[in-house]
């Protein structure tokens, strides 16, 4: 009952394994390290916003509209501002991209830094006020430009990214991250404030048993999905059909199909012909992820790191998981082209 495990004297933190990553980085100058600890700090102060928003009468809506069309829910509102106020005062971006922001954010002169970051506040909002999980997403790119920062800094490749990760308001609250060399996590350990690492260098099964997505759309989906679906509900080689499971809040579905393996996709439809997931502050850092673990992340035409991205908001069809369950998606892609 009472906790009487050993005191961990030499525990690995987010801190001390970014500290230890930044100085083995060429020309390291400790601005990524000033500006993931910020995140850090905004992620800490939005948990503990989530976990009081019942209390705090932090549920419900803002009552104003998104860029994207999306109801803005208190949290999205608070969630973004903690981002957008710990990020610039970190020294360490000179711009950013929010979900919540039509335009670009340009870091005061004084605080500028040479870092963009894009990021999603709050994943997940549909699902705030029914107490499921929620996430926050982000991925930071090195600029591109001299003098004033613009749009062109943020429109980079997922292939540009530094440094991306999510943080999933679960059971616990959970930290996934990576710059580059594999991804690792980190669980908030509430008693002393701080990401402990939990699991090194995580991969992907390469295959799995659950497919997740709204199939409340499935009237509008192409064939090629309907057919897929088909596929794993009535296998015809006689295999177990996959189990099914949909969150509504990506960062814990896909959380779920990095931990158990399968299938993620928030494919286009008729209504919404690009999907509904945006690129440069879900699908970038998530394909980011899960190639880092091992697995694809695709639009069902192209990579989703290669796509050049064009508007600030602009949506992408997205499917990710197990390599062989998402090439598996892809041959009923290719057999309709
Ligand atoms: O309700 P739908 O159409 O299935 O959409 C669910 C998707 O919408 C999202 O909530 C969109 O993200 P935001 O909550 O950040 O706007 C994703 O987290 C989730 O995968
Ligand atoms: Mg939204
Ligand atoms: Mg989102
Ligand atoms: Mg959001």
């Amino acid at each position: 009952m009472s906790d009487q495990s050993a005191f961990d004297t030499d525990v690995w933190t987010l801190t001390r394994f970014i500290i230890e990553t930044g100085r083995q980085a060429k020309g390291a100058t400790g601005e990524l390290t000033q500006l993931i600890n910020a995140i850090l700090t905004a992620v800490k102060a939005i948990s503990c916003a989530v976990r009081k928003a019942g209390l705090a009468h932090l549920q419900g809506l803002a009552g104003s509209v998104n860029v994207t069309g999306d109801d803005v829910k208190k949290l999205d509102v608070l969630s973004n501002v903690l981002m957008i106020n710990m990020l610039q005062a970190s020294y360490g971006s000179c711009c950013m991209v929010s979900e919540e922001n039509k335009e670009l954010i340009v870091t005061p002169k004084d605080k500028r830094g040479k870092y963009v970051v894009c990021f999603d506040p709050l994943d997940g909002s549909s699902n705030i006020d029914c107490l499921a999980s929620i996430g926050t997403i982000f991925a930071i790119y090195k600029r591109v430009t001299d003098g004033e920062p613009t749009d062109k800094d943020a429109l980079q490749a997922g292939n540009n990214i530094v440094c991306a990760g999510y943080t999933l308001y679960g059971s616990a609250t959970l930290m996934a991250i990576s710059t580059g060399a594999g991804l690792n996590f980190f669980t908030l350990d509430p008693a002393i404030g701080e990401f402990i690492l939990t699991e090194r260098n995580v991969k992907i099964k390469q295959k799995g048993k659950i497919y997740s997505l709204n199939e409340g759309y499935a009237k509008y989906f192409h064939p090629s999905i309907n057919e897929y679906l088909e596929h794993k509900k009535y296998p015809e080689d006689g295999s177990s059909p996959y189990g099914a499971r949909y969150v509504g809040s990506m960062v814990s579905d896909i959380h779920r199909t990095i931990a158990y393996g399968g299938i993620f996709m928030y494919p286009a439809n008729e209504k919404s012909p690009k999907g509904k997931l945006r690129l440069l502050y879900e699908c970038n850092p998530i394909a980011f992820l899960i190639e880092q673990a091992g697995g694809l992340a695709s639009t069902g035409f192209q990579r989703v790191l290669d796509i050049q991205p064009e508007e600030l908001h602009q949506r992408v069809p997205f499917v990710v998981g197990s390599p062989d369950d998402v090439n598996e998606f892809l041959t009923f892609v290719k057999k309709h082209q």
